[in-house]
């Protein structure tokens, strides 16, 4: 359970951003007094755009001062900052006695600071500049700026919150500011005033640490790349299994076009596979935890790396496979619609009309039009289709009734809109508003109980519309199993491990290893020190 807590943890800091294992800040620190004097300036801006805008923004919503420093005051546009923001040329700013000074400007532009050295040392200068590129190995800004003012305190950060969050932004604490400096005062300071804020200060460490944090915005979805990556390799991958099996091959070896299949089944045939596969990636790393923790005898040992970053990849790979399985169900919707089904359904009401036609001329007298119901049986050969075809006709009835295809249809179709409403309800309960309203024990039973439960249902659902096809010779050409079978798999797989830990003997020493039991306590035994030589 406290692993389990651990992970949602580790789950909701990637919300925020993909931040590699670092220290939280001492949130322990008083924070700073308000400001020296009530006439002091907390806090300089050096420049007068968008970021420096909405930074004197959220200061002076968090009851902060605010001094902005321009180049030419008389150049910034009247209405740009409300009038509780001192404007005032950089020299100005930069002599008055507040000793936090943040650099809203690009840093090509650190240069022309130069002649302000001077006024700067002693200073905490706040870099807040992102990379231009995503080189994580050039120098980064802020190293550059600490080379041209060496007495100042330089930190790294504040660049991960866009100007626009900075003005609309949460102030709960939700929004992580990843910093770092070579100085812990400048730091510590700096966290304070994020802290005052409503945001989250992270310590990255050191300023060779800051490259690292200009590069963070530039990167795309940077917890989604794996997850997505998957997806599309997956998707490849059945696609491409069904084209050679059902188009391929037979047009090859057959002489069957079926071509078209390409724009549309095939890809209701890959979604759901997909969908079916990646939901099994979710639960499969918390069944490996467990089983590492059984296999170890104990819950206090590392993870290793990879299942760790799987672990904090899970809510990413459920909402992939929602999205699959949404796909899936819009296509499936669309079939009707398709002009080869309406073909199809055409085709068998003009066959069976015709076959009708045929047992009623054959055995009923002329002017009898309905006789005593009776079974008949006929058989007939379809141009397009190249087995003879068995019909079951009842004299009298104008439909053949398959009651076992109609229960399947029936099943499957039931089980689909099922687990597609649970992976909704996931879906729901993933988002970080929703996240913040659940307790652990509601959470852990939505993501974990309900999650088992779509599991299931989209196995039920790809079981019955399998039937009994997955064990007709036919369903194998060329040696291949149907995309269906193949997507199973993995699913029957997991559930076949959960169901397994649920036994009595394995989950109760599971349970007992969560709660701090260990198979075998091995102490690091102290070294007695050795005797100086001489002593008896
Ligand atoms: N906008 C955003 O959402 C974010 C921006 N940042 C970073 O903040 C910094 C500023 O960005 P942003 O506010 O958008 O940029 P803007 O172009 O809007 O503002 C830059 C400001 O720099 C000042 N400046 C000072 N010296 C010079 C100079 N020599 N040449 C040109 N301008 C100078 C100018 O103000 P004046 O004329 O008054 O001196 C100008 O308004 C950048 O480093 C950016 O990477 C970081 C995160 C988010
Ligand atoms: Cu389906």
């Amino acid at each position: 359970m406290k692993t389990l807590k651990l992970f949602l943890n580790l789950f909701r800091r990637t919300m925020a951003e993909d931040l590699l294992s670092p220290l939280l800040l001492d949130s322990e620190d008083p924070p700073d007094a308000p400001c020296e004097s009530e006439s002091a300036p907390a806090v300089v801006i050096l420049g007068s755009g968008d970021f420096s805008r909405s930074l004197a923004l959220r200061l002076l919503d968090c009851g902060i001062r605010a001094v902005v420093g321009s180049r030419c005051v008389n150049r910034i546009p009247s209405g740009t900052f409300p009038d509780a923001v001192d404007l005032r040329s950089q020299e100005v700013a930069v002599s008055q006695s507040a000793s936090l000074i943040f650099l809203a400007i690009f840093p090509e532009h650190y240069g022309s600071l130069s002649g302000l050295r001077p006024a700067l040392a002693g200073k905490v200068l706040v870099d807040v500049s992102n990379a231009a590129q995503e080189n994580v190995n050039a120098q980064s800004n802020a190293e550059r700026l600490a080379e041209m003012f060496p007495e100042s305190l330089v930190v790294k950060g504040f660049n991960t919150v866009s100007a626009w969050e900075l003005q609309t932004g949460p102030r709960d604490g939700s929004t992580q500011v990843p910093i770092c400096s070579g100085s812990t005062e400048g730091k510590r300071r700096v966290a304070n005033l994020a802290r005052r804020m409503g945001l989250h200060p992270v310590d990255y460490g050191g300023l060779s640490a800051a490259r690292e944090i200009e590069v963070t915005p530039l990167r795309l979805f940077p917890s989604w790349r794996g997850p997505v990556t998957i997806s599309l390799l997956l998707f490849l991958f059945f696609y491409l299994y069904g084209f050679l099996r059902g188009i391929l091959l037979p047009f090859l070896l057959r002489e069957r076009n079926s071509f078209y299949l390409l724009a549309l089944d095939l890809f209701n045939q890959s979604l759901p596979a997909v969908a079916l596969v990646v939901l099994a990636l979710v639960y499969l790393p918390g069944l490996l935890a467990a089983w590492l923790q059984l296999w170890r005898g104990t819950k206090y040992q590392r993870f290793p790396s990879w299942l760790d970053h799987w672990m904090q990849r899970r809510k990413q790979l459920g909402l992939l496979s929602f999205f699959c399985a949404s796909l899936h169900g819009v296509y499936s919707v669309c079939q009707p619609l398709r002009r080869v089904s309406q073909h199809r359904i055409i085709n068998a009401a003009y066959r069976q009309v015709r076959k009708q036609r045929c047992v009623k001329s054959r055995f009923w007298p002329r002017n009898q039009t309905r006789g005593p119901s009776r079974s008949v049986e006929a058989r007939s050969t379809d141009a397009d289709s190249s087995a003879m075809c068995l019909l079951q006709v009842e004299a009298g009835a104008e439909q053949p009734w398959d009651e076992p295809a109609v229960w399947r249809s029936e099943l499957y179709l039931s089980c689909g809109v099922l687990a597609l409403g649970v992976l909704s309800l996931l879906a729901i309960t993933s988002l970080p508003s929703v996240v913040n309203t659940l307790s652990w024990r509601e959470f852990s039973f939505v993501q974990s109980g309900l999650g088992y439960v779509a599991l299931s249902l989209s196995l039920l659902h790809t079981l019955f519309f399998g039937w009994d096809f997955a064990f007709h010779i036919s369903s194998y050409p060329f040696f291949m199993p149907p995309i269906f079978v193949l997507g199973a798999s993995l699913p029957c797989f997991v559930l076949a491990c959960r169901c397994f830990l649920l036994l009595p003997c394995v989950s109760s020493r599971l349970k007992r290893i969560r709660r701090g039991w260990e198979h075998s306590r091995k102490c690091p035994v102290l070294q007695e020190p050795s005797m100086p030589s001489g002593v008896p």
